[in-house]
């Protein structure tokens, strides 16, 4: 044995993980090397720690209250241009980047390729990646200045959204204002704490949550590519959104008007178990509590107006600044543990499928860093507007809604530009982003020929 595989052996027997190596000598090669260069990868004294808190459960509980939130809706006209223009400066300017966070696997909605590929099953059949890339278009036109978009991948999808834009021309978007990364992984753990094989001779590694996303855009350099733009928000949404208002400019306006590290959008839930994460304060600091953690106390309390107490439901829309992330990018967020089940090898080496949850995968989430902001602009929004999650295939949050919302959402942007009731009673017509992104610029002329 070389000196390399005695060094990790010793290294993954001080800490319990010597089961790693058990199939080594059944190993081609390059299959050996494989292993061991995954397992230099490791960081075993992070990995050390996780077993104990998944057993201890949801992390942090510290005393949660209410957050107080902005309204939209009531903003004064005036406030509300004065806003909108100075979004449209600082995205003029090229303060403004947009950032997806597309690592996820789907698997809810059954879908093998990444999740931006998929058609919700619109009449013009575009996927959610096309629907953002004409929007930022269209934003970046009206600006006259292109927007930069940085695509967080993971290392099971990254080729193929690549891959995907090359083939569609990348929807029009200049390739040196498109930046993809890969996100980072991690193991599972099974129920003693043992990091998992996903065969003899490699370690299942899953994403690793979108907690990681801006410590994994800065290892790929594509902070430091921010930072050399002079970008000094970067908006962050969740692929899934297929009424993302990517950067809209009010909300640009208002983060940078009160001027906290971040700002979020939020709208009150639909339901009390809908599943989104709930916007509070955690000892005192804004934070989230997300769905799979939230206790039923909390989940149905109301308040005297019989409104939830904690109502402000988490869209996953946010603008941060960018010194904000700079300086927290490598904070080292706390992972939160999901019991699933795991494909793995038993003893002999043979394949097993699990029918009942076998091991933990840990994942960071984006909205832990949220407490390292002492103040956060937390701005309220109609959800039908802007929120169309497509998250199961069937159902609540589904393409048959998202499709639903956003079709609705251009017939009444056309009813508002004075097209006739009666010639959309029956049909649906989808308004491409290129033509209006958020409703403006509807001109008689545009209706006319939309409903032709
Ligand atoms: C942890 C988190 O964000 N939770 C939020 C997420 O829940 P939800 O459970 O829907 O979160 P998902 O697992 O769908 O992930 C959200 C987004 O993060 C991406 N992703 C996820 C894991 C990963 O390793 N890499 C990666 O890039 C996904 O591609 C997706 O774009 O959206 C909801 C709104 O729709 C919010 O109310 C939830 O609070």
């Amino acid at each position: 044995m070389n000196h390399r595989y005695e060094q990790l052996a010793h290294k993954l027997s001080a800490c319990g993980q010597e089961h790693l190596l058990q199939f080594y000598d059944t190993l081609s090669a390059p299959d050996r090397s494989r292993l061991l260069e995954q397992i230099e990868r490791l960081d075993l004294p992070a990995i050390a720690g996780l077993a104990q808190q998944a057993h201890a459960g949801a992390s942090d509980a510290g005393t949660i209250t209410p957050i107080e939130s902005c309204e939209a809706e009531a903003l004064e006209e005036r406030e509300r241009e004065r806003l909108t223009q100075r979004g449209l400066e600082l995205l003029g300017a090229g303060k403004v980047a947009a950032f997806v966070v597309a690592g996820g696997q789907g698997s809810r909605l059954g879908h093998e390729g990444p999740k931006g590929t998929y058609d919700i099953g619109l009449p013009s059949g575009k996927t959610l990646f096309q629907l953002q890339a004409e929007r930022l278009l269209r934003l970046s036109q009206s600006v006259g200045k292109t927007i930069p978009w940085y695509i967080m991948t993971s290392g099971d999808n990254h080729d193929e959204t690549v891959r995907f834009f090359a083939v569609n021309g990348n929807f029009g978007y200049e390739p040196d204002q498109l930046f993809f990364f890969r996100q980072h992984s991690m193991p599972s753990l099974d129920e003693a704490g043992r990091i998992m094989l996903s065969a003899p001779g490699e370690i299942g590694l899953a994403a690793s949550g979108n907690g990681d996303a801006f410590a994994s855009l800065k290892q790929s350099g594509g902070l430091a590519d921010m930072r050399r733009r002079g970008i000094e928000w970067v908006f962050y949404y969740n692929v899934d959104n297929a009424l993302i208002r990517i950067a809209e400019p009010l909300f640009v306006g208002a983060a940078a008007h009160f001027g906290n590290p971040i700002a979020t959008k939020v709208a009150q839930k639909a339901y009390p178990e809908e599943k989104v994460g709930i916007l509070c304060l955690r000892d005192g600091r804004p934070a989230v509590v997300e769905y799979t953690e939230v206790p039923q106390s909390l989940q149905y309390e109301t308040d005297d107006s019989g409104r939830l107490k904690y109502g402000l439901g988490n869209l996953s829309i946010h603008l941060f600044r960018l010194d904000f992330i700079e300086a927290h990018a490598d904070a080292g967020l706390a992972y939160h543990a999901a019991h699933k089940k795991i494909r793995t090898v038993d003893e002999r080496g043979n394949a097993i499928v699990p029918e009942q949850p076998n091991g933990y995968k840990f994942e960071r989430f984006i909205f832990d860093l949220f407490p390292l902001a002492e103040r956060m602009t937390v701005w309220s929004i109609r959800r039908e507007e802007e929120f169309a999650p497509v998250k199961n295939k069937e159902g609540t949050d589904s393409p048959a809604t998202a499709r639903r919302l956003l079709l609705d959402q251009h017939r009444a942007w056309l009813l508002r530009a004075g097209a006739d009731p009666q010639l959309l009673a029956e049909r649906d017509i989808e308004i491409p982003p290129l033509v209006s992104g958020d409703g403006e610029g509807l001109t008689p002329e545009t209706v006319k020929s939309l409903l032709e």
